[in-house]
């Protein structure tokens, strides 16, 4: 096992930090089969994307056991095309302006809930209570809450130490899937879906994706429900952590916000929250390593002959810091009225496996900060440490659990 392979799965925002000078872009955290290196260097970045086709996308080897072996993210070819054009209509354009009133109401309560003067709220947690509420309905038409805090709890056993991660991936030879009750009542939830929802196309045997047997539905339902929650709230926690400690840009974003009655489900309506939220992305991917894509064929990447089986991995952490003025500095207005190449800002992946939820994580990224800057104001704790504290979960970073939002005062919507 590679020390860099080691130092990444424990560390990783050290560890990438203190590579961010590396020459060229590439850096090799694996030297045994598959091999892998992280990439950061734009033009190759944009070949990648333009390229995606010639890959192969084995995705992440210690997710599989949790998503399961026929989960979308690693389908290849047709199979995976035939995915895309099934789920996209759910996730965009008018299925998602649909979902505007399943966000603000459950947004809205969980803030009615939880946010009263003088409590601390566990952000990181309470985000992801939200998007697991919303994800539920938009893929379930329901939120069976016993179901979800299942799910959670498996979560939590899955991604909540690193201690723990280090030990089911190195030592006990990955980490730990559903139980069978789980995966039961998973499927359950599923077959009672209303119409319309991701479920019921899913188990439509007349429908694009043909007689679905039982595993390969489960194993979407976990992806999607996976997939779908943890790292937007990772997002959204984190803007809250940001505007914290950077009262300017929150007074800026309350001027907005005061000044019309738009919800941010429409980005064009809200410019700086639409901004803001792209800088949130920016500055904190909740994915530091974006994508596998494994080489068919053996070539030269930056300077270097890698062979076929390499897997090469865009890392919008080291590229968000590389290709941005002031980089490591909190900026929404960078975003006004600019959108980056996709070769230097790249938070939800790209080329042909482009995240297929993007459009709805930055809506309700929108839509959930903007409820809460209405409605609270608020103060990050963490104890003796840092509110900057993030928590490694695998593959995506978040808030730690000790850092807190302790509500100051109600404002009026
Ligand atoms: C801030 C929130 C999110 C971030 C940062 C994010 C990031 C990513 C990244 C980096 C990928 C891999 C892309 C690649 O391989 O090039 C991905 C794929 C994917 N994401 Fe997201 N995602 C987010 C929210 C969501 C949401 C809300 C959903 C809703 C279901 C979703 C569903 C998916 C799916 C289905 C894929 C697989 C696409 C494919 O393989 O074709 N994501 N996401």
């Amino acid at each position: 096992m590679n020390l860099n392979e080691i130092r990444m799965a424990a560390r990783i925002v050290p560890f990438l930090e203190h590579n961010q000078h590396a020459r060229p872009r590439l850096l090799e955290v694996r030297t045994e089969a598959p091999r892998k290196v992280l990439l950061w260097d734009a033009p190759t970045i944009e070949w990648i994307w333009r390229s995606d086709t010639t890959f192969g996308h084995p995705g992440s080897r210690s997710m599989r056991p949790v998503l399961g072996t026929d989960s979308m993210l690693w389908l290849d070819g047709e199979r995976h095309t035939m995915y895309r054009k099934t789920l996209s209509p759910f996730l965009n354009g008018r299925a998602l302006r649909g979902y505007r009133d399943t966000i603000s109401s459950i947004t809205e309560s969980a803030i009615d809930r939880h946010w009263s003067v003088g409590s601390e709220v566990p952000i990181a947690e309470w985000t992801r209570g939200i998007t697991l509420s919303i994800i539920s309905r938009v893929l379930l038409g329901s939120t069976d809450s016993d179901v979800l805090a299942r799910f959670s709890e498996w979560m939590e056993d899955v991604l909540g130490s690193t201690r723990r991660i280090m030990m089911y991936r190195y030592l006990k030879g990955g980490l730990p899937p559903a139980s069978a009750s789980l995966d039961e009542a998973l499927l359950d939830a599923a077959r009672a879906a209303d119409y319309p929802s991701i479920a019921r196309v899913l188990l439509d045997e007349s429908g694009p994706l043909g007689n679905l047997d039982d595993r390969e539905v489960r194993d979407q339902i976990v992806t999607l429900l996976f997939a779908g929650h943890e790292t937007t709230a990772s997002s959204i926690a984190t803007a809250l952590v940001l505007l914290d400690r950077h009262p300017k840009v929150r007074a800026e974003l309350l001027d907005e916000l005061d000044a019309t009655s738009a919800d941010g489900m429409e980005g064009n309506e809200v410019p700086l929250l639409q901004a803001t939220a792209r800088e949130v992305l920016r500055l904190r991917p909740p994915v530091p390593v974006a994508a596998n894509r494994e080489m068919t064929e053996p070539g030269e990447i930056c300077g270097r002959q890698l062979p076929a089986g390499t897997m090469l991995s865009p890392c919008p952490f080291l590229a968000h810091r590389e290709h941005f003025d002031r980089a490591d500095r909190f900026d929404p207005h960078r975003f006004l009225g600019k959108r980056p190449a996709t070769s230097e800002f790249f938070p939800f992946g790209g080329g042909k496996r482009h995240c297929l939820g993007s459009q709805l994580a930055e809506a309700e990224i929108r839509m959930i900060v903007a409820a809460v800057l209405r409605r609270r104001s608020w103060q990050c704790v963490a104890g003796r440490g840092s509110t900057e504290q993030r928590q490694q979960r695998v593959h995506t970073l978040a808030p730690a659990p000790r850092v807190k939002a302790r509500v100051t005062g109600h404002r009026a919507r």
